[in-house]
């Protein structure tokens, strides 16, 4: 997505860009501040660190998706990054996935409009010229997930009350066939077929025996860990990794670009189906219900 039709789908979901700030720490670097999205240059050169900033739980609403895509657009555009580290700044949460009341009660437009986000952000962050390392600190269930599983590296806090999967049939939901190439493409073809039917969420120690993850450490050392196998992964000289990376995922991303249209209306047919609107309220519904 170019950086202007980010700016015009911002500017139409009624958050103000004048908003975004930038700012100097104490070491002089550069902070950049949207409302849901912190941008942070962190001490290794050359690497950003990104959090999700979305309370309560870092949803993927529209604005956050929006934010995040011109995120990652001005740090691939500013040639002094070279990586990026996607973490949480919510405590215990990676990302609830996407935001259910963008897909309850709307219009057939906003549910166009919201899908095109959703597989814009994909393309972003799976194609991304960046090192991406995925600093898991909390529960990343669905679309949470799929972000983790579109970066080159994962590394998850050692906490069994994190989970991590694609979890959509437990919602009522069919998952979209790029979030399953994602994970085939991670974790293989059969533990798919069990993880995906069954909308299994995985503990961290389960996660990395599947390869959902590439290494799980202590809680307070998930952010350390993604920027020390950083350091390894920009020891590489960019156009090389660069076109490696490209070789190995063009075609799963071409698969989608082809069919981006026909995914849009599939999503909209699927979604505005009494049932499926039925299945997703009752869903909402627990998860308020489960705190009283
Ligand atoms: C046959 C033809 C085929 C055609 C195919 C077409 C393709 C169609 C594809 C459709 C697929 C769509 C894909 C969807 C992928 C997704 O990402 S769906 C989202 C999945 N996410 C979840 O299941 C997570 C749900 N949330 C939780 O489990 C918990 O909230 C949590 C573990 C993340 C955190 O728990 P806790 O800390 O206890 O907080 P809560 O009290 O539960 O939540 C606080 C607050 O947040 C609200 N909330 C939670 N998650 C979401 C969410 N994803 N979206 C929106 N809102 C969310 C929750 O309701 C609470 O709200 P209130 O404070 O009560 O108002």
């Amino acid at each position: 997505m170019a950086l202007a039709a980010g700016r015009a789908m911002l500017m139409r979901s009624g958050v103000r860009l004048g908003t975004q700030a930038a700012a100097r720490g104490g070491n002089g670097a550069r902070r950049f501040m949207n409302h849901r999205v912190v941008v942070e240059p962190n001490t290794v050169p050359g690497v950003a660190v990104i959090k999700f900033k979305n309370p309560p739980v870092n949803s993927l609403t529209l604005e956050f998706l929006t934010e995040f895509v011109i995120c990652l657009e001005k740090l691939e555009n500013d040639k002094t990054f070279r990586g990026v580290v996607l973490t949480s700044d919510c405590p215990g949460i990676f990302s609830a996935g996407l935001d259910l009341r963008e897909m309850c009660g709307k219009n057939p437009a906003h549910y166009a409009e919201y899908w095109r986000a959703v597989q814009e952000m994909w393309l972003k962050v799976y194609l991304s010229n960046l090192v991406l390392v995925a600093a898991i600190n909390g529960t990343s269930p669905a679309g949470g997930c799929l972000i983790a599983l579109s970066c080159d590296y994962r590394v998850l806090a050692d906490n069994p009350r994190y989970r991590m999967g694609l979890n959509e049939t437990l919602l009522g939901l069919v998952v979209p066939f790029w979030f399953k190439d994602t994970l085939v493409n991670t974790i293989g073809h059969r533990a798919s077929e069990r993880a995906l039917q069954l909308g299994l969420l995985f503990p961290p120690a389960e996660a990395l025996q599947l390869g959902m993850v590439d290494q799980v450490v202590p809680e307070d050392q998930v952010q350390s860990t993604a920027l020390s196998v950083m350091t390894q992964w920009l020891a590489i000289p960019d156009h090389v990794r660069q076109l490696t990376k490209n070789m190995i995922r063009k075609a799963t991303a071409d698969h989608l670009i082809k069919h981006q249209e026909a995914d849009i209306q599939n999503f909209i047919n699927f979604i505005s189906r009494d049932s499926i609107q039925k299945s997703l309220q009752v869903y909402l519904e627990n998860l308020k219900q489960k705190k009283h």
